[in-house]
């Protein structure tokens, strides 16, 4: 860092004399700064979906690369943020006059091939989000990322700014089994803050299942109320102000102003395990706000009691309000949300592409999110229907990382309950066309999802020969070239059990 300078904001050092280490280390500062920068201007949800999977190439004279990983993405990344990125890396670094989209593995005869010379492992380097990971269990003094996110120190910067997301609102959080008890909670705080019983809230559940949408939801509806001063920030951010604000010696204005808000929320509470000065920090804060009557709102991604690595005495008083968890999404929440988001993008989807979503991608909602927009720019950017065919094209590499192993007894316990039938049947001996047809396409399913072969197929459902397999393989086929609504029947019942 010693080649930095702060206030010209500005390296000395020149970009072309500078060696690959030095180079490396450059970029990814100002690509960390750029990254924040995107984050608030086009959105956390916009972000997430179109640039976050960007990666920090090589540089040659004055052009830089990026990588996206299909060509899909850059080419949307190259429509809609290519002039952005230009400006953005040229106000960082002068020397930077073009930044280059491309193709995260080139392939030596395609038309995507770099004609970089810097394409190399050395010079590749991992996006902020993945670095981030990696280095999560450094302490911040080791840390190469600059702790301010702008050219003011942030420390200097207070008073504190809070930044809510118009688009996270109670009216558009679609409430279901897993979240009810959340929601309540929030909307309660929301109407009657500082209430005993429900301070501090505490808000827990895995990650992406609307922690961060319900605090600003209450932000905005205190906000609104009136005369309440609101401060949200995640966990990591109040770090690095509170380590700002000792380099900036404005550690105490950073408390008085931490002190004077009405309702402090603080997200990804997890972030601070391990950070035992900040921990002190926060929990003299919380102490003399929750003392004062303020409410104090935090998230995290386990339940006080098991947010090991936070000191007992800050577990102990993070539970002593109301602890409310997010379970993991059902299938009906993941249909309903993507119904809501699709309303109001004032997009058509058939119900189809919406059930097959819902199977595939369960981990979290801001999957779900991104896929659906990622179809719906798809769909507006080359004017095509949203088809199960173009949804799988379109989400190839969100899909292929949903990807999992089929037993053929997953496929058998699928494709009974999909046809009515009992789940015996598949091996049983009866002949009835009503479970005779299910079982044969359960067959052909056996053979396309799984490597087993024809005999070991033939004697998991009920000892038959292989010649029995071939026969529903080939009717099954037959059925499927004669018969569309038949075909994507099969299909969305492959769909299903790939998810
Ligand atoms: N029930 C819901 N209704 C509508 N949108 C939702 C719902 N749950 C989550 N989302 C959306 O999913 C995305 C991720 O949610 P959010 O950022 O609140 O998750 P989180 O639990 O805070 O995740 P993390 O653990 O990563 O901080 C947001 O865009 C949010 O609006």
């Amino acid at each position: 860092m010693s080649d930095f300078t702060e206030e010209s904001n500005e390296f000395t050092l020149s970009l072309k004399d500078a060696d690959p280490e030095t180079l490396k280390s450059i970029l990814e500062i100002h690509w960390d700064r750029i990254c924040s920068r995107l984050k608030i201007e086009v959105g956390e949800v916009e972000y997430r979906t179109w640039l976050q999977q960007i990666t920090l190439g090589g540089i040659e004279e004055d052009e830089l690369t990026l990588y996206l990983p299909t060509r899909f993405l850059r080419d949307w990344v190259r429509s809609q943020y290519n002039s952005k990125l230009n400006q953005l890396w040229n106000s960082e670094l002068s020397q930077i006059r073009r930044v280059e989209l491309a193709l995260t593995i080139p392939s030596a005869n395609s038309e995507d091939s770099p004609t970089k010379t810097e394409v190399t492992q050395e010079n590749h380097i991992a996006s902020p989000s993945n670095r981030a990971n990696k280095d999560s269990t450094q302490p911040i003094q080791e840390r190469s990322v600059p702790i301010t996110d702008n050219k003011e120190d942030e420390g200097s910067k207070l008073p504190l700014q809070t930044q809510l997301d118009p688009r996270f609102t109670f009216d558009n959080f679609i409430v279901g089994k897993p979240n009810e008890f959340a929601y309540a909670c929030s909307r309660r705080v929301a109407e009657r803050p500082s209430s005993p019983g429900f301070n501090p809230l505490f808000l827990y559940g895995g990650v992406g299942l609307g922690k961060t949408h319900l605090m600003h939801a209450i932000g905005f509806e205190l906000a609104q109320a009136g005369n309440i001063s609101v401060s949200y920030m995640s966990a990591e951010k109040f770090m690095y102000r509170f380590i700002a604000s000792i380099r900036s010696q404005s550690t105490i204005e950073f408390k008085e102003e931490l002190r004077s808000v009405d309702v402090l929320m603080i997200d990804d509470l997890q972030f601070l395990i391990g950070k035992d000065n900040t921990q002190e920090e926060f929990f003299h804060t919380f102490n003399a706000l929750i003392d004062a009557g303020r409410q104090i709102i935090v998230s995290a991604d386990k339940s006080p009691s098991d947010l090991s690595g936070l000191e007992d005495r800050l577990r102990t008083r993070l539970g002593c309000g109301m602890v409310a968890d997010i379970h993991a999404t059902t299938y009906e929440l993941r249909i309903s949300i993507l119904e809501a988001k699709a309303a109001s993008a004032k997009v058509v989807i058939s119900p189809k592409v919406l059930e097959f979503l819902a199977h595939k991608i369960t981990t979290n909602v801001r999957e779900l999110e991104g896929a659906l927009n990622r179809l719906i720019a798809h769909a507006n950017l080359f004017g095509r229907p949203i088809t199960l065919e173009a949804t799988q094209e379109v989400l190839h590499d969100i899909l292929k990382s949903h990807e999992r192993r089929v037993t053929i007894e997953e496929i058998q316990r699928k494709v009974s309950e999909h046809c009515n039938i009992r789940q015996t049947d598949m091996t049983s001996a009866r002949r009835a066309r009503a479970v005779a047809r299910p079982r044969q396409i359960a067959m052909y399913l056996a053979k396309q999802l799984t490597s087993r072969s024809l005999p070991e197929i033939g004697r998991k459902f009920g000892n038959r020969d292989h010649t029995t397999v071939m026969h529903a393989i080939s009717r099954i086929s037959e059925l499927i070239e004669k018969d569309s609504a038949f075909a994507e029947d099969v299909e969305l019942l492959r769909r299903m059990l790939e998810s």
